[in-house]
């Protein structure tokens, strides 16, 4: 059962992006710290994706995808990237 959609996600980064504490909300930190921490911290979970992937099985890989969906949507934020500005190149 998910806690949360991708888009109820989104909605709620946006308020902690803009609104949240940097010390309490990891979202706004990393929203202070901008795109190039933003950008490392994606290159660093899409590589924990792919270890998952080969060998960490189903669980693990399902929560490092998660943790990679997280930060893109963190990186979309601070750059001003809508859903629907991602989605119109689905
Ligand atoms: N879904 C996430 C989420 N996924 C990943 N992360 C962050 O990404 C980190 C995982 O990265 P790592 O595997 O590198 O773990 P780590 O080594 O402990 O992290 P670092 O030392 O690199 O910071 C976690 O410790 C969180 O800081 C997330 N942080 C927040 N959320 C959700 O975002 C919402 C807002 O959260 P806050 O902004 O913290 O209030 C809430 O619904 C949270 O559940």
């Amino acid at each position: 059962m998910a806690n949360k959609t991708f888009e109820e996600l989104f909605a709620e980064l946006q308020h902690k992006a803009a609104n949240g504490d940097p010390i309490t909300s990891r979202t706004a930190e990393l929203a202070a710290q901008g795109v190039h921490s933003i950008g490392k911290k994606i290159v660093e979970e899409a590589a924990e994706v792919w270890m998952a992937a080969e060998y960490e099985g189903d669980e693990r890989t399902a929560e490092e995808i998660s943790q990679l969906l997280y930060h893109v949507q963190v990186m979309m934020i601070a750059r001003g990237v809508t859903l629907e500005d991602v989605y119109a190149h689905l």
